[in-house]
């Protein structure tokens, strides 16, 4: 890839994002309202993508891939000549509505607008935007370098042609774009985490289960045959004729649950008693350390992906 991105917001996803276009061969503007933040990112990215080389993840080497992002001190410098800008500022409605706001005015006439948001419609951003045909959302799984899936969500006045080449940018980086063929509050993957999260609070704060056995259900069961199949493709393989056998045998069943499947209030007991038991098996300090693991894990499924894929 040739094309130049722009990245605004070095935190967490922003600088994640920078790999997935560095890797893929495109020069990277990053900018950061807080120059910390900025400062804070080369050594962030080279660790990042450190271990991506040691997993065989990259084919260059990190120094060649690193050197392709480089930090924009404003966000005018980090906009010129982007043909994407991928927004990873805070998430807020407000804040996202000033720094499109801004980003269109500043962005090149061609560049397609993008937000990482987790949870909000493109609309309730870009509607009163001159630009708003180029704008939508683009929302990652954290971390996109090694996560490939990347939800499309346009507005009813983002362009066809906007939301084809968004398409196109994104797959050859190497990521894996659903579209939302309309708008919802959350897309589809924060929904459907948030209905597995919201039943694992319920079952764990009326006492059916502790949280670490909560976490085996998903890292010792269904994760482990969601990592390779979806929902609908694990049903179908789950009766001798398929899907529709399997509803004849347990849709009622999930019908009948899924009434007694109530909204989860957070309560800030319950998630404080959760905390808690999480800070036993992992100090605060370490978090980073830990995310590391994470990513190193998640390298080593990749690879083998990769490898069950060929
Ligand atoms: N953390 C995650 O796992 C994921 C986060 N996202 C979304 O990505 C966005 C960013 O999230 P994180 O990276 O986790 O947050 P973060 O707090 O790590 O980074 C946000 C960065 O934006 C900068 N910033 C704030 N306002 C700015 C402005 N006006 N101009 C330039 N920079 C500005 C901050 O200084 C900060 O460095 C949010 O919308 C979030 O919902 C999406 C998927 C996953
Ligand atoms: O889980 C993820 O990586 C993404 O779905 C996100 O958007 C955020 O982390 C999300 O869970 C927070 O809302």
């Amino acid at each position: 890839m040739n094309e130049k991105i722009a990245v605004i917001g070095a935190g967490l996803i922003g600088r994640a994002w920078a790999i997935v276009f560095a890797r893929a061969g495109c020069s990277v503007a990053i900018y950061d309202a807080v120059p910390e933040a900025l400062s804070a990112c080369t050594k962030l990215l080279h660790d990042n993508i450190s271990d991506l080389a040691r997993h065989g993840l990259i084919t260059e080497t990190p120094e060649v891939v690193l050197a392709r992002i480089k930090p924009a001190k404003t966000l005018a410098e980090a906009l010129k000549g982007a043909a994407l800008v991928q927004e990873n500022v805070k998430e807020t409605v407000e804040v996202k509505r000033q720094i499109f706001a801004e980003m269109d005015k500043l962005a090149e006439p061609g560049a397609i607008l993008t937000s990482s948001t987790s949870w909000i419609p493109t609309s309730e951003f870009s509607e009163h935007l001159p630009g708003r045909h180029r704008i939508l959302v683009a929302h990652p799984v954290n971390p996109p370098y090694l996560v490939p899936l990347v939800e499309l969500a346009p507005a009813p006045w983002t362009s066809e042609e906007t939301v084809k080449r968004a398409h196109d940018i994104y797959t050859r980086a190497g990521q894996s774009p659903v579209l939302l063929k309309k708008e919802i509050t959350g897309f589809l993957l924060n929904r459907i985490q948030g209905a597995v999260l919201n039943e694992a609070l319920n079952l764990y704060e009326n006492g059916y289960a502790s949280s670490e056995d909560l976490d085996k259900v998903l890292k010792d069961g269904l994760g482990l045959r969601w990592s390779f199949m979806g929902p609908f493709e694990t049903i179908d393989l789950n009766a001798p004729e398929g899907v529709i056998d399997y509803a004849k045998r347990y849709g009622h069943t999930y019908r009948d649950v899924a009434k007694t499947q109530l909204p989860n209030e957070w309560d800030a007991a319950t998630l404080k008693q959760i905390e808690d038991e999480r800070r036993k098996v992992l100090k605060a300090d370490q978090l980073e350390e830990r995310s590391r693991w994470r990513d190193n894990r998640l390298m080593g499924l990749v690879v083998h992906k990769r490898k069950q894929a060929v």
